[in-house]
């Protein structure tokens, strides 16, 4: 997707910057010019992208760091935090909550993907333990009601419609009621897709709104319909006071720039990313994993997530007391992928580990993502013990790369390759306890399945499950 050029091209204008000898006004102008220019590529409003510009030069002056001070990284924490701002409205959703009945209604222009979302939605807080229901209120196009209840049968979801009624008002209202009676706690309003100009249809929504009362109102937008987004946002945010932002079909040739920066204008948090047509491609939008994984320094918490979603914790072998210690080797790296492969769609995985990029496995590219791990797999299959539990840099001279390569029957650059890849992946992770990410990690479950899936060396290189509780705990604690 766009957005991975972008942050790929934001990542290099930095990774230029890094290695300029010496970082003065001319390279920090020279790599904000590289940032401007690749946000105006993925669609970022002019305007935003002026603000940016200056808010990262205001951020940093270098004049005034004192003797000593690491400008590269000063300048890296400006980028990164300015990308934040960007996104985050500074005030979080309404979340619902276990139990306590809500009612959340999704609106948004036609087609944007409202009603796939709204199923996604649904399934979402399903698998989270709640118990959710979905209320078709689109009366205006014909076959919305077939289309939800085909969606909330596959996904086992109750649902509420009607084929006759033409009033929205009264199927939310009485849909509303009876899921309230049965004791649902996500009570989800599906409304119809409008138009900014149609006024009518507009005032159907707010009569909707007001007559349900919902806790949330979700706007859905297309993530593909760049600068217009702005004006769309706008103007549903003028009928009825949106809570949330999901934006749609961030896959593909999404440029999703525009959407992004469009929501931010509006000042409504995104909660979700909708990556493709089927139910799992839901992602939380978390604004600071976000602009990690857009920037390759990985999503440590979304990777959690994922995790979770996909192994029980009850089916999860305790491996953590069997933990030994040592270094981010290629074994480490061997049994990363190893555990990976079982974790469902790589090319969401694989972004959210530290030094990995969204290019590492791009989206739609998972065949040739997988192909790349398998690669890897084989040239490490050809390496000694030694090799593999080595962490002295000097180790892989030419012989043995010439031999693992001979061995492997994989060329001598690929090799290499690899092993460029792997160091790359080491020093990442070696800087990650500093990075400023929101993680929320109290949880002992949660923790044990992240110490299950990452490689037990590197688990305990943080300081076994109490250390790596710490860290997130202080990184959750930094200030967002
Ligand atoms: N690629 C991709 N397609 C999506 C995504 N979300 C929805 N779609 C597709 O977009 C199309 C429109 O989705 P709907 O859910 O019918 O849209 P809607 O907003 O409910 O439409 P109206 O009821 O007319 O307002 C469908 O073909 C969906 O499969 C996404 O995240 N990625």
């Amino acid at each position: 997707m766009v957005l991975a050029q972008l942050g790929g091209s934001i990542a290099a204008a930095l990774a230029r910057m890094g290695r300029a000898t010496v970082v003065d006004e001319k390279v920090l102008a020279e790599c904000l010019n590289e940032i401007a220019r690749a946000l105006l590529q993925a669609d970022v409003r002019f305007e935003t992208v002026r603000d940016v510009r200056a808010n990262i030069k205001g951020t940093v002056n270098l004049d005034a760091l004192a003797a000593g001070t690491d400008k590269r990284r000063v300048i890296h924490q400006a980028v990164v935090g300015e990308l934040c701002r960007m996104l985050d409205p500074g005030k979080p959703a309404f979340t619902p909550t276990k139990g306590k009945p809500s009612v959340v209604m999704f609106v948004g222009l036609q087609g944007s993907g409202k009603t796939t979302t709204c199923t996604k939605y649904a399934d979402y807080y399903r698998r989270k333990g709640f118990n959710p229901a979905l209320v078709c209120a689109d009366t205006f196009r014909a076959g919305a009601f077939d289309q939800l209840k085909q969606n909330a049968s596959k996904a086992k979801i109750p649902f509420y419609g009607s084929y006759i009624e033409s009033d929205p008002v009264k199927i939310a209202v009485e849909g509303v009621d009876r899921f309230r009676k049965e004791k649902c706690d996500l009570i989800i309003v599906d409304t119809s897709g409008r138009h900014k100009q149609e006024a009518a249809l507009f005032e159907e929504m707010r009569q909707v709104s007001e007559a349900t009362k919902p806790n949330l109102v979700i706007f859905v937008m297309d993530g593909s319909i760049g600068q217009a987004a702005f004006d769309q946002a706008q103007a549903f945010k003028q009928s009825v006071s949106v809570g949330a932002v999901i934006v749609t079909k961030m896959d593909g040739h999404a440029k999703g720039g525009g959407a992004l920066s469009a929501v931010a204008a509006t000042r409504s948090p995104v909660i979700f990313i909708g990556t493709g047509e089927h139910l799992p491609d839901f992602e939380v939008f978390d604004v600071k994993p976000f602009v990690s994984r857009l920037l390759g320094m990985g999503d440590l918490s979304g990777l959690i997530d994922k995790i979770q979603d996909v192994i029980p914790i009850n089916q999860q072998p305790d491996i953590l007391d069997e933990l030994t210690k040592g270094a981010f080797t290629l074994r480490l790296l061997y049994q990363m992928f190893q555990n990976l492969q079982n974790m469902g769609p790589l090319g969401q995985l694989f972004s959210m580990i530290p030094g990995f990029s969204a290019q590492f496995i791009e989206k739609g590219k998972e065949k040739e993502g997988q192909a790349k791990i398998k690669r890897y797999m084989t040239i490490m299959d050809s390496m000694t013990e030694k090799e593999l539990d080595n962490t002295n840099p000097k180790l892989m001279n030419e012989s043995r790369i010439t031999r693992i390569a001979r061995g492997s029957g994989r060329l001598v650059k690929e090799v290499v390759d690899m092993l460029e890849e792997h160091k790359r992946m080491a020093k990442m992770w070696s800087k990650l306890p500093l990075a400023n990410r929101k993680l929320n990690m109290n949880n002992r479950g949660s923790l044990k399945s992240l110490g299950n899936a990452l490689p037990p060396n590197m688990l305990n290189q943080l300081g076994g499950l109490n250390g790596l509780q710490n860290m997130m705990k202080q990184m959750g604690t930094q200030k967002k």
